[in-house]
């Protein structure tokens, strides 16, 4: 049976922009910035349409070269690919120059999506104006405990996402939504604020499946978005059993076992690789039918496992606060 690509495949968010289900990941190691750009490069000559950064991640600026030369050379225009970017809790109350921030280092100026990273508050370190340093970007005490400002309301943050999104005269975003945002965060989002969420960045894969999330998202018209879909460093998802056996009965890969199980629950995912091969060979959508979709649902639903548990993350609900473990 004929199916499109992982790349040709597109969703339609709340506020009608239509969003490429596939993106590339660009939370890359530090020692391997540099090679974000070629790898957005090979990303876009593959298929990609679809580039997930943050402030946080320090690529941005590498991101925007790769796209200057694309744009260049003619490769792509500006409105063929959908930008997402994010703002950090240490700019809780400054959106705005965090959004600024973004666009310059990135070389456009405006981005598709522009979600809430974090629902807490970080408070300012003096080292922050030097750039992006570990403490600027993580701030923590003497004994290494993360330090959020007093006076940090989390929502705020939101709220000042959509004064920007609904001014008709600011042309920065087109759409806006949240990350890492437990259901009853989004709760308060849907009940208080005036612009619904166009989605939710959310680690999940078999492992941590998210089924309450799924359901709650999508009963409310809001996408998730799959992040650390291989299981983040390593890719330790690879080496699920069930996901090894279902690469054997598609014929397919074990990531692209991985990509598909997300995309045909309707929801993007961004998985990340350097690799211009991989890139250029992960792209096979496998229509996974519902006994597939149930049994790797079934891998993580008793026992769920977060990679992505940081430290500062513990205040939020949901999130322990452990070290992370790649297993
Ligand atoms: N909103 C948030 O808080 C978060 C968002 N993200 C976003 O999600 C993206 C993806 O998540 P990540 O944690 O980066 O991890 P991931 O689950 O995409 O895995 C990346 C790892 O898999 C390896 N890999 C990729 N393709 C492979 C293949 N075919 N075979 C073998 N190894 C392969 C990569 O080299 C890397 O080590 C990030 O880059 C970032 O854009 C990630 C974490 C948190
Ligand atoms: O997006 C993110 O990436 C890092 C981990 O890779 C995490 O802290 C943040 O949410």
């Amino acid at each position: 049976m004929l199916h499109p690509e992982s790349t040709e495949i597109s969703f339609k968010l709340n506020n009608g922009v239509s969003v490429p289900a596939l993106g590339l990941g660009t939370a890359s190691p530090a020692d391997r910035f540099v090679d974000t750009k070629e790898a957005v490069k090979a990303a876009i000559k593959a298929g990609y349409r679809h580039i997930d950064t943050a402030w946080c991640y320090g690529t941005e600026p590498y991101i925007g070269e790769a796209l200057r030369e694309l744009f260049q050379e003619g490769e792509i225009k500006r409105s063929d690919v959908f930008i997402t970017t994010k703002v950090w809790p240490v700019y809780w109350d400054k959106v705005s120059q965090s959004l600024d921030e973004s666009l310059e280092r990135l070389g456009i100026d405006y981005v598709d999506m522009f979600l809430h990273h974090w629902p807490l508050c970080y408070a300012k370190v003096e080292d922050l104006v030097s750039g992006i340093s570990d403490l600027s970007r993580n701030p923590v005490d003497a004994l290494g405990k993360p330090i959020y400002d007093p006076k940090g309301d989390w929502l705020q943050t939101y709220k000042d996402m959509e004064k920007i999104y609904l001014d008709p005269s600011d042309h920065r975003v087109r759409s806006i939504g949240v990350s890492n945002y437990p259901i009853e965060y989004l709760q308060i989002v849907l009940d208080q604020c005036t612009v619904k969420p166009v989605v939710n960045q959310v680690e999940m894969h078999p492992r941590l499946p998210q089924l309450e999330m799924n359901k709650f998202c999508h009963d409310n018209d809001i996408l998730l978005t799959a992040y650390s879909p291989l299981g983040s460093n390593g890719a330790p998802n690879l080496k699920i059993p069930l996901v090894q056996e279902l690469s054997k009965k598609y014929n397919v890969s074990a990531n692209d076992i991985l990509i598909s199980y997300h995309i045909r629950k309707g929801n993007i995912v961004i998985p990340r690789s350097l690799n211009p091969q991989r890139l250029a060979n992960n792209v096979g959508f496998v229509c996974l039918n519902e006994g597939d979709l149930q049994a790797l649902d079934n891998v993580g639903k008793i026992n769920p496992y977060r990679y992505i548990d940081e430290d500062f993350a513990a205040i939020v609900p949901g999130f322990t606060g452990r070290d992370k473990v790649v297993g």
